[in-house]
Order: C-alpha cells, then sequence, then structure tokens
C-alpha cells in the first residue's frame, strides 16, 4: 500500500458521451463535443483562434495514453497525439442527469446523484420572488442586479457600474444548477459576500440547486474589474458515503487540494491547500513528498474550465494544457515507487463549441502506477472503486475496480 494521487483535470473532456443529445448549449444539442479532440485539431490546423501553430504537444499525458483514450472514447485520432503508451488509458462514461462538477466528482468519488437538480429558467428575471426577497434580505439591500442567465466575466463588465453605485449584489445563473453572487471585495465587502451566501444556501439547497457560489471581484471603471481568487462554493452534502468519507473512514487522511474541499462541502476533508492552478501543481509536488503511506491526494485544477472553457478559448486552453502536461511530468518525478497517480475530468467544456457551458462528453482514465495496459470504457463510479481497492479500504460506491 501507499499514496494515491488523483487529479481532476476540470472540463478537459475527450468526446464520445453516448446522451450528449440531452445535454445543451443554448439551443445546441451537446452532440459531437470533444474539449481535448477538437483543441487538437484546431493546433494542428494552425487555426486563427488559436494563436499559433504546430500540434498539441503533451508528451506526458499522451504518454499515459491520452491519445488513445480520445480515440476510445469518441473514435477521433487527435493530431499530435496517439504516442504508444507507458501508462494506463480507459475512457469513463457518466450517467448522473448533470454535467456540473459537483455531479461529475461525486460521481467520480461513488456517488451518483440520485435526483434532478433545479435549473432555474431561462426567463428575465429568473429566479423566483421568494428568491430575489431572500436575497435582498441577506444582502441587507432594497433590490438585486442581473436577476438573469449569463457569463460571470460578461455580467461583471456589465453590471459592475450600477453595482458600485447601488451596493447591490448582481445575482446570476446558468444552465447550471447554480445561484451565483457577484460582488466587489471592497465596496460590498468579502465576509458580507460569503455571510450573503451561506444566510441563502439552505433555501437553495432544499429545492436542489446545487450550489450558491461567491464571486468576488475588484477594481474600479477606469482600469476594469477583475474577479479574484476568493470564490467560495457552498454546495449540498453530497447524498451518500464518498470516496473521501471512505478513506478518512479507514484512518487515513485525505488532502484535498483546490475545489475538492468546496464540492464535498468538506466532508472527508483533512487538510486544503488552495490557490491558483500554479499553487495547487505546487501544493502537489509538497504532498508527494509528505503525503503519508495510504493516504489519498484529490485535487481539482478549475483553471480549464474557468479561464478557457467558459471562455470559449482555444488558445489559452491549449496553453493551460501544455504548461500541465510538463507540471505533471515533473510530478511523477516526485511520486513514491508503488504510488498510483489517476488522471481524469468531472464533464466537457469544448472551447470551440456553441454556447459558454459545459459539453456532456466522456473523461479520460489515466493511470501512473497500474503498469501499461488499455482500461477500455469504463464508468466515473469506477475511479472511486479503484482508488479504494488500491488504498486497501472499504469501497464507496457500486463501481467496479480498474485494477
Ligand atoms: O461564467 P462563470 O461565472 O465563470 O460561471 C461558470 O461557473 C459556474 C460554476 O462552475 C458554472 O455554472 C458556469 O456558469
Ligand atoms: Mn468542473
Ligand atoms: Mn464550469
Amino acid at each position: 500500500m501507499t499514496r494515491a494521487f488523483v487529479i481532476v483535470l476540470d472540463s478537459v473532456g475527450i468526446g464520445g458521451a453516448p446522451d450528449a443529445d440531452r445535454f445543451f448549449n443554448g439551443s445546441t444539442p451537446d452532440t459531437g463535443a470533444n474539449t481535448l479532440g477538437h483543441i487538437a485539431q484546431a493546433c494542428a490546423a494552425g487555426r486563427a483562434e488559436t494563436g499559433r501553430s504546430g500540434p498539441l504537444r503533451l508528451p506526458v499525458l499522451d504518454g499515459l495514453g491520452l491519445g488513445r483514450a480520445v480515440a476510445l472514447a469518441s473514435g477521433l485520432e487527435a493530431p499530435g497525439l496517439g504516442a504508444e503508451p507507458t501508462g494506463a488509458w480507459g475512457a469513463a462514461t457518466e450517467h448522473s442527469a448533470g454535467k456540473d462538477t459537483p455531479t461529475g466528482h461525486w460521481e467520480l468519488a461513488g456517488v451518483p446523484v440520485p435526483w434532478d437538480w433545479h435549473v432555474f429558467p431561462k426567463a428575465d428575471p429568473c429566479f423566483p420572488p421568494e428568491i430575489t426577497r431572500a436575497l435582498c434580505e441577506a444582502a441587507g439591500t432594497e433590490g438585486i442586479l442581473g436577476n438573469r442567465y449569463a457569463s460571470g466575466t460578461l455580467i461583471i463588465e456589465e453590471e459592475a457600474a450600477a453595482h458600485m453605485r447601488s451596493g447591490w449584489p448582481i445575482c446570476y445563473t446558468s444552465v447550471d444548477s447554480v445561484l451565483q453572487i457577484a460582488a466587489h471585495e471592497e465596496r460590498f465587502g468579502l465576509e458580507r459576500l460569503y455571510a450573503m451566501c451561506r444566510a441563502v444556501a439552505p433555501m437553495l439547497h432544499e429545492m436542489k440547486v446545487g450550489r450558491v457560489i461567491a464571486r468576488p471581484f475588484v477594481g474600479d471603471e477606469a482600469s476594469g474589474f477583475t474577479r479574484t481568487q476568493n470564490r467560495k462554493d457552498f454546495a449540498i452534502e453530497p447524498p451518500a458515503p464518498t470516496l473521501l468519507d471512505a478513506v478518512q473512514g479507514a484512518g487515513r487522511q485525505v488532502h484535498a487540494v483546490g475545489k475538492i474541499g468546496d464540492i464535498f462541502s468538506m466532508r472527508g476533508v483533512d487538510t486544503l491547500a488552495k490557490g491558483d492552478d500554479a499553487a495547487l501543481m505546487d501544493a502537489l509536488d509538497r504532498l508527494a513528498g509528505e503525503a503519508g503511506e495510504g493516504d489519498l491526494v484529490f485535487a481539482n485544477l478549475v483553471e480549464f474550465d474557468s479561464l478557457w472553457g467558459h471562455r470559449r478559448d482555444p488558445s489559452g486552453y491549449a496553453r493551460a494544457l501544455e504548461w500541465v502536461d510538463g507540471r505533471i511530468g515533473a510530478l511523477i518525478g516526485r511520486l513514491r515507487e508503488g504510488d498510483l497517480l489517476l488522471i481524469t475530468a468531472d464533464h466537457g467544456n469544448d472551447p470551440t463549441f456553441a454556447g459558454t457551458d459545459h459539453t456532456r462528453e466522456r473523461v479520460p482514465v489515466l493511470a501512473h502506477g497500474l503498469g501499461v495496459r488499455e482500461l477500455g470504457i469504463c464508468d466515473f463510479v469506477d475511479v472511486a472503486a479503484t482508488v479504494t481497492d488500491f488504498l486497501g479500504v472499504p469501497a464507496a460506491g457500486q463501481g467496479h475496480s480498474l485494477i
């Protein structure tokens, strides 16, 4: 028994979801979406939106079997990928009726979501009067701004001036089961924003809205407004014991890196590292030295999703992938003999696709520490089963171990 490291590359899907036609970006079904495959194609074709020429270079991830996984999931031969693997590779299919972050992570952790999430109607205003009233009461304001479907960076551009004048919070949603609240860290106050989220979260969780998300920003009208690292998700608790609970219950430590703490409402978490993706990779390097035998290190790298996928920026996405590829190569060099490293994702967010929302896709399952072999098409819950099997702790959920 040694340590298990699970890294979720947020939104790095590989296409091929059999039920993609039942999920949408605006009125466009997610059929054919393929985050990794389409980025690789755009890079190889030197398409202008990638701002580059030459293929996507991911020697470490492709060496583990990423190109093979894309082909397995979707049938697409991703240009520049497909080297002879030196790791184990497969593709996982999601079954829950949601393509959001908590749904993906919970299912990877062994717990598919047994309910339909509440999504707000695509109306203007999008929130029912009782929620608007609760938001005003929690904020102590006469009203709220936004109250519609929006991309988080755009709505700040559109509403920040009014926010600075009135002090009203900017409340918005998306096709995900979320209620997001953007507010200026000084004008509105960061702690006040968190308190507002905390106050309305129980009411929203009760109606099966997955998350209330604080989206603080700074800046002014002259120099522009930017979101800060102080985002905080107030999420419903997973409906059953997860991989994290199983590992912690067996007396091992669970080290959460990045959004994992928020996604699991800190349940089953012993230590937490936060920061931007570069800081999170630093934390992983540190944990490669510090994590104890039998521990689980569970990381989420969110910037693929938040900075590039939702912004439909294939160029930024490609750069971020190449950056993380190098960092994962260095991390592998720090692991101990016998450690397991699993690399996967929670959903897609194809930056070449219609809309600005997640895309329903299969995800890669790449392993360092399970020998060289094809793992085939598996299910999200098999990730949890594989980790509990590897660590020798009781299973969480109904998955099958890939070992
Ligand atoms: O556009 P921003 O605010 O980044 O929002 C995105 O982030 C939310 C939570 O991850 C998603 O529901 C998506 O809408
Ligand atoms: Mn996600
Ligand atoms: Mn997202």
